[in-house]
C-alpha cells in the first residue's frame, strides 16, 4: 500500500516470486471508469473506489478460500479501506514511504503510465497513515528494492505458516 509512484509494484512482483505466493495487479481491477478519470487528471472519490475495493477484497477472499500466500498491490490510502479490504481475512499491509520530492521525480520520469504526476497531491491529501493498531509493516521505499525485498521476505516468510493456518481454517496447535 502507498500512493502512486510509491514502488508498490516494484516490490510486490518481487516479494511473490520469492515467496512463490499469487500476484494481483490491484490497477487491473479498476472500473475502466476509474482509470479513464485519473487518466484525465481527476482524483478518484469514496464512491469510485468502493466497487474496486470490493474486487479487490473478494481476490484475497479467494486466495485465502485455496490456502495461497497471496499479494495484492492497492493504495489502500484512508483506513476504511483498509478495513474494507481485510474484513475476514488474515491480512498484513506493508506500508511503503517515500517523501513526496522523491515521489514527484520518480513519477514524472515514468513512461507509459496512466497515473499523470499532477495527481500526486492530491494522493498525499487522502493518505491516511496506517496507525499502530491496524496489521502493518512500514518500509522505507528509498532503499534499494532488493533490500527492501529481503527483509519481507524474512518477516512474512515466518509467518506463512500462521497466515495458511488461519486461511486453511485449521487450529494453531
Ligand atoms: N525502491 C526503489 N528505488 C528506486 N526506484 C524505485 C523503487 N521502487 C520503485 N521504483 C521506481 O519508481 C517508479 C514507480 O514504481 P512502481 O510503478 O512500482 O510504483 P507503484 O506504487 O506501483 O505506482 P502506481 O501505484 O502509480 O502504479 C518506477 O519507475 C520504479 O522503477
Ligand atoms: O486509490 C487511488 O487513488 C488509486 O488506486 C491510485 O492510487 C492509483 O490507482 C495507483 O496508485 C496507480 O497510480
Amino acid at each position: 500500500m502507498g500512493v502512486s509512484g510509491t514502488g508498490k509494484t516494484t516490490l510486490a512482483t518481487e516479494l511473490a516470486r520469492r515467496l512463490g505466493w499469487d500476484f494481483q495487479e490491484g490497477d487491473a481491477l479498476h472500473p475502466e471508469n476509474n482509470i479513464k478519470k485519473m487518466s484525465s487528471g481527476q482524483p478518484l472519490t469514496d464512491e469510485d473506489r468502493r466497487p474496486w475495493l470490493e474486487l479487490c477484497h473478494d481476490w484475497l477472499e479467494r486466495e485465502r478460500n485455496i490456502g495461497h500466500g497471496a499479494v495484492l498491490t492497492c493504495s489502500a490510502l484512508k483506513r476504511s479501506y483498509r478495513e474494507q479490504l481485510r474484513a475476514g481475512l488474515p491480512v498484513e499491509f506493508v506500508y511503503i514511504k517515500v517523501s513526496p520530492e522523491v515521489l514527484k521525480a520518480r513519477m514524472a520520469a515514468r513512461e507509459g503510465h496512466f497515473m499523470p504526476p499532477s495527481l500526486l497531491p492530491s494522493q498525499l491529501a487522502t493518505l491516511e497513515e496506517p496507525s499502530n493498531d491496524e496489521p502493518v509493516i512500514a518500509v522505507n521505499g528509498e532503499e534499494a528494492a532488493e533490500r527492501v525485498v529481503d527483509e519481507l521476505v524474512k518477516i512474512l516468510g515466518e509467518d506463512a505458516h500462521s497466515f495458511v493456518e488461519v486461511s486453511s481454517g485449521v487450529a494453531p496447535a
